[in-house]
């Protein structure tokens, strides 16, 4: 049997947390730990992308990751079983918490995503949608990456294509709204924003631009501001990452160092 497979016998499902991207989402247990348990509609993935993407999943396992258990593919729907997440998502969780987030919480934030997205941009892995909304928050406040190049498996063109009313052209790269070049240096764009957001305490990026507009102003070479609560060191970092040309944006080795620095770890 494959090691990635999970027998059905041994996962307890129990509660509904949400509605996923590709279907129900639950709460369960498997192996006496608490899991999420992702069920996915037959039209959104087929079986065999859908164990291709569970293998390479598996093997990306990091403390900043959300991990993968395995896979039920014996049932129909088939499930993708993960680690528990209490936290529930980021930006959720930094609008609930509005108004009291030390500053040294915020850069610890800053600083597991980091490490996660480090460790995805040293497998060659571009996550294509890094955003608050796609972090999760474990029970010791940890912030962990989650549903990392997931978007290959999104049915919906109003979300894949960059003209489409769904595109999260507020988090994209100019190359990936202009050209769809997706690289670890557009997920670097992407975390400046998520940075911006943990700052912002969960706030919107650019929240009453339409999407057409937030493309002018970023052409004119506008970028979002400093949040009130950022240190002037970690807005730089935001600028940085917010450099036109892809080559002129940090690497997420050189945004870890740095920001571990800022924290004198
Ligand atoms: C692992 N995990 C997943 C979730 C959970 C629940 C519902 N939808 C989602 N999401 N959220 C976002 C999402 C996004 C995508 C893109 C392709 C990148 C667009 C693809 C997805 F498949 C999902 C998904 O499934 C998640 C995130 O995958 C919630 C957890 N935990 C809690 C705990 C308390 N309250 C709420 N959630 C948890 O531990």
């Amino acid at each position: 049997k494959d090691q990635w497979e999970i027998d059905p016998e041994e996962l307890i499902l129990g509660q509904e947390i949400g509605s996923g991207q590709f279907g129900l989402v639950l709460e369960g247990k498997w192996m006496d730990r608490k899991v999420a348990v992702k069920m996915v509609r037959e039209d959104c993935m087929s079986n065999e992308e859908f164990k291709e993407e569970a293998m390479v999943m598996m093997r990306l396992s990091h403390c900043k990751l959300v991990q993968l258990y395995g896979v039920c593919t014996q049932r129909s729907p088939m499930c993708l079983v993960f680690e528990y997440m209490e936290g529930g998502c980021l930006s959720d969780y930094l609008r609930e918490k509005k108004g009291h987030l030390p500053q040294d919480l915020m850069l610890g934030m800053c600083l597991d995503v980091s490490e996660g997205m480090a460790y995805l941009e040293s497998s060659n892995f571009i996550h294509r949608d890094l955003a608050a909304r796609n972090c999760l928050v474990a029970k010791n406040n940890e912030v962990k990456v989650s549903d990392f190049g997931m978007t290959r498996y999104v049915l919906d063109d109003q979300y894949t294509s960059s003209q489409g009313s769904k595109f999260p052209v507020k988090w994209s790269a100019p190359e990936v709204i202009k050209y769809s070049k997706f690289s670890s240096k557009s997920d670097v764009w992407s975390f400046g924003v998520l940075m911006w957001e943990i700052y912002n305490e969960g706030r919107l990026p650019y929240e009453n631009r339409s999407n057409a507009e937030v493309v002018e102003s970023l052409n004119a070479g506008m970028r979002l501001l400093k949040p009130r609560l950022a240190p002037d060191q970690v807005h730089m970092l935001m600028e940085w990452c917010w450099k036109e040309k892809p080559e002129d944006r940090p690497s997420f080795a050189l945004l870890l160092h740095e920001l571990a620095a800022f924290a004198d770890l």
